[in-house]
């Protein structure tokens, strides 16, 4: 436990939240209303005005620099949903600080800075970084994993991604949609085969009419993995639909996929049948992030992680880097990773995908959004 939070008489984890758009706005209110164990004290943004408002609602203070932030005494770890450009140095203070962070994915936005991150923590010699890969906290996900190491598919030979959402801001190039969207399946691919992908390559065909000229929208993204699996992503950022994430495993003695109909409700209705899909992310993933924060919370009361660690986020990166490179050049991209310092900096003390998080949470006081 950290020395602060064994001095004040709540107990509770004094947390400070980087960035409250979208993903922050939303983590600083499970926080405040459905986690266990923790507290916002400091709230901070680039736009004063969503600070001011978060913390208002949360009973915050602002604090307008974010190093200053991070490094506020009251402050016990600390939240970053800020964009990922800006993870980076943010993430280097906190452990210049001691303090544990769940940065949301991607860790940083190139490979160079990721692998700093990586020493930096090693040099501390324990886990202080937490990624934000929340669907390894999805009830499906973990469902899945379980049934690949339980041995129910036999060897699992290839994996089936889909990822679309249904709209985007213009900003979603492709070397945008590798690096914020594909990342969640590098991880996925990891976390489910339990291996490092080694190559990547990008396929690019007829765009949508919704994307701005010369961006590919969709891709087909083809990674392979260290023991020569195959993996499929479709990566499809403005379907104009709904929000479908779809994995399905295929292994020698069966296949199995998740995705298909969470949050189903068939209606009969015009003489039709059907069900609704999630329009987005919160809809789809909101037990996983707030399982996830739950987690986080609760070990960073004891000064640890408890999920996908910094060495997860530098591969992730590393992939995504590769990734970029294929779309660029149209080739198939070998991925080279940097030696893995130990002791180890993820929760698990392996490949970094050992990590089953439970299914159900029982300090979760509410599990939905
Ligand atoms: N795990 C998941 O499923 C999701 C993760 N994300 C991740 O969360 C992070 C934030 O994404 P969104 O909330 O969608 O973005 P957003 O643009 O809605 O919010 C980012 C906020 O950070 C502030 N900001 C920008 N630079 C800053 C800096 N250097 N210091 C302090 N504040 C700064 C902005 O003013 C803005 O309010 C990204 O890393 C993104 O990839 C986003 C959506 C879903
Ligand atoms: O992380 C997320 C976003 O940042 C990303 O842009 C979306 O494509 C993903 O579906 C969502 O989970």
């Amino acid at each position: 436990m950290p020395d602060a939070l064994r001095e004040q008489p709540s107990g509770d984890l004094r947390v400070a939240v980087l960035g409250v758009g979208m993903m922050g706005a939303f983590h600083a209110d499970a926080l405040a209303t459905r986690t266990k164990g923790a507290r916002v004290v400091v709230v901070n943004d680039f736009a004063p005005d969503k600070a001011a408002e978060v913390a208002a609602r949360v009973g915050a203070r602002v604090v307008d620099d974010p190093i200053a932030a991070i490094d506020d005494p009251e402050v016990d770890a600390v939240l970053i949903a800020t964009p990922g450009r800006a993870h980076a140095e943010q993430v280097q203070a906190c452990l210049d600080a001691g303090k544990p962070v769940l940065c949301e994915k991607p860790l940083t936005t190139d490979e160079a800075s990721s692998y700093a991150l990586v020493e930096a923590e090693a040099r501390l010699g324990r886990p202080l970084v937490q990624l934000g890969f929340m669907r390894r906290f999805d009830a499906e996900y973990a469902a899945l994993k379980q049934l690949i190491t339980s041995g129910g598919l036999g060897n699992p030979l290839l994996v089936h991604c889909t990822h679309r959402n249904p709209t985007v801001p213009d900003f979603f190039t492709e070397e945008f949609m590798i690096r914020d969207s594909v990342v969640h399946e590098v991880d996925v691919a990891r976390f489910l085969l339990d291996e490092e992908i080694t190559a990547v390559q990008v396929l690019r065909g007829v765009a949508t009419s919704a994307a701005p000229e010369g961006t590919s929208d969709p891709m087909i993204v083809v990674f392979e993995t260290a023991s020569g699996r195959l993996v499929t992503d479709e990566i499809y950022v403005r379907s104009g639909v709904a929000y479908e994430v779809r994995t399905e495993v295929v292994g020698e003695s069966g296949s199995a996929m998740i995705g298909l109909d969470q949050n189903l409700v068939r209606t009969s209705t015009d003489g039709r049948w059907g069900g609704t899909i999630t329009p987005g992310f919160v809809e789809r993933f909101g037990q996983a992030y707030d399982t996830e924060l739950q987690r986080w919370v609760a070990a960073a009361r004891r000064g640890t992680i408890d999920g996908p660690g910094v060495w997860d986020g530098y591969a992730a990166v590393a992939v995504c880097e590769a990734g970029v490179q294929a779309v660029r050049t149209g080739e198939k991209v070998p991925v080279v990773l940097k030696p893995r310092p130990r002791p180890s900096t993820s929760s698990d003390g392996g490949s970094g995908n050992d990590h089953e998080p439970g299914i159900t949470e029982p300090d979760l006081i509410a599990s939905r959004p």
